[in-house]
């Protein structure tokens, strides 16, 4: 079932919290939904659900328009973060329930539950935990019922808002893995909120960044991570270290040091340049592909990188950070050092404009 979302407004008593907001998802496709706290992800999945209207704006499934249709009759699943199992009914109970609240004519019949159920409960492994209640089942077990008890309607849309946001670290990636093998085996289509762009790179085929209600940037995990579309999606993304400079032609200054690069920007002047930490290069001479002196602050081992803080001497900016296997650097950096680093696989940005 596709889903077409086309230029969805939404506004609350306080303003527009989603503005104009497109996205074209394929069928058997799964979307992130990535963005900080506030930026109107659980509010466009809940509008996906039937759980809120929109103010304006038209929402199709397979050419459809469904917006007048309430929740129960869009053939949608839903998974929430804090489980919503119900307390009183064994994992067993759980799983039938949306199959024995049926309307009489779609009902099926006991047998067929029950066979459904087993099926359900092999997919999810917890075949032995059938007659538990949730107050006796882990984060991630009571996690995986949530899903069996959604998947039992076999809904042609599955809704996962921050769906392992409570679970340790290891049995989050677990059920990632999990999650992107039992949609190999059933194909639906799927919307995941999440906060965490290591989750939405490895389970979503497409990630869609969101910021204060809009679209920053649609697009595979491997274009969001390579060509970050706006200055947001970068920083967003990962820890990247800022320099002010100035673009002349084909040469970037940065204080009294420059390099070149091998194109002429379309905007010449005041620049940033954005440095990813374990994009910058350091070595303890001059080079012109490493022409910034610095000064080494702070050393830290974690484990198979080094993490250096540098202090630049005679140009501006606040102190980098700067990763580095621990096979690439020379010998044992220490504070103190005197060293020089790269500006070259810097991304040059014009206010919102990369060069
Ligand atoms: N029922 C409501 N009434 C008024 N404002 C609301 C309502 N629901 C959400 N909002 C506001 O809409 C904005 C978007 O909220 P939403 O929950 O969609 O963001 P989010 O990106 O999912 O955030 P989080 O990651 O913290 O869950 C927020 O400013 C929130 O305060």
């Amino acid at each position: 079932m596709n889903i077409e979302i086309d230029k969805i407004t939404k506004f609350f008593d306080c303003g527009a919290v989603l503005t104009n907001i497109s996205i074209y998802i394929k069928s058997g496709e799964i979307v992130a939904l990535l963005g900080p706290s506030g930026s109107g992800k659980t509010t466009l999945l809940r509008i996906i659900a039937g759980l809120e209207s929109h103010s304006s704006g038209y929402l199709r499934f397979y050419g459809k328009d469904v917006s007048k249709l309430n929740a129960r009759d869009r053939s949608v699943g839903f998974v929430f973060q804090n489980y919503a199992l119900f307390r009183h009914m064994t994992v067993l109970d759980n799983i039938s329930f949306g199959m024995r609240v049926l309307p009489r004519h779609k009902r099926p019949n006991k047998q067929v539950i029950n066979n459904k159920v087993m099926q359900l409960l092999n997919m999810v492994q917890l075949k032995h935990l059938a007659y538990r209640y949730p107050s006796q089942l882990s984060g991630g077990q009571k996690q995986r019922v949530a899903l069996a008890r959604s998947l039992a309607i076999e809904p042609k849309i599955l809704l996962l808002d921050e769906p392992f946001g409570a679970l340790d670290v290891q049995v989050r990636k677990e059920l990632r893995r999990w999650l992107r093998n039992l949609h190999h085996e059933l194909k639906f289509t799927g919307v995941f909120v999440t906060h965490d762009q290591e989750e939405a790179m490895e389970v979503a085929h497409r990630v869609v960044i969101m910021n204060c209600g809009n679209i920053e940037q649609i697009g595979t995990p491997q274009d969001i991570w390579c060509m970050p579309a706006t200055r947001f999606v970068l920083k967003f993304l990962s820890e990247v270290n800022c320099v002010n400079g100035m673009v002349y032609g084909s040469k970037v200054f940065i204080g009294p040091y420059h390099w070149s690069l091998s194109y002429v920007p379309d905007v010449q002047g005041e620049i940033e340049l954005f440095f990813r930490p374990w994009e910058m290069e350091i070595r303890k001479e001059f080079s012109i592909c490493t022409p910034l002196p610095v000064k080494i602050v702070n050393v830290n081992l974690h484990g198979y990188y080094w993490q250096l803080s540098v202090e630049p001497l005679g140009w501006h900016c606040d102190l980098l950070t700067i990763i580095l296997g621990v096979k690439d650097v020379f010998g044992v950096p220490k504070s103190g050092m005197y060293c020089y680093v790269s500006g070259q696989n810097a991304r040059l940005y014009s206010g919102e404009t990369i060069l």
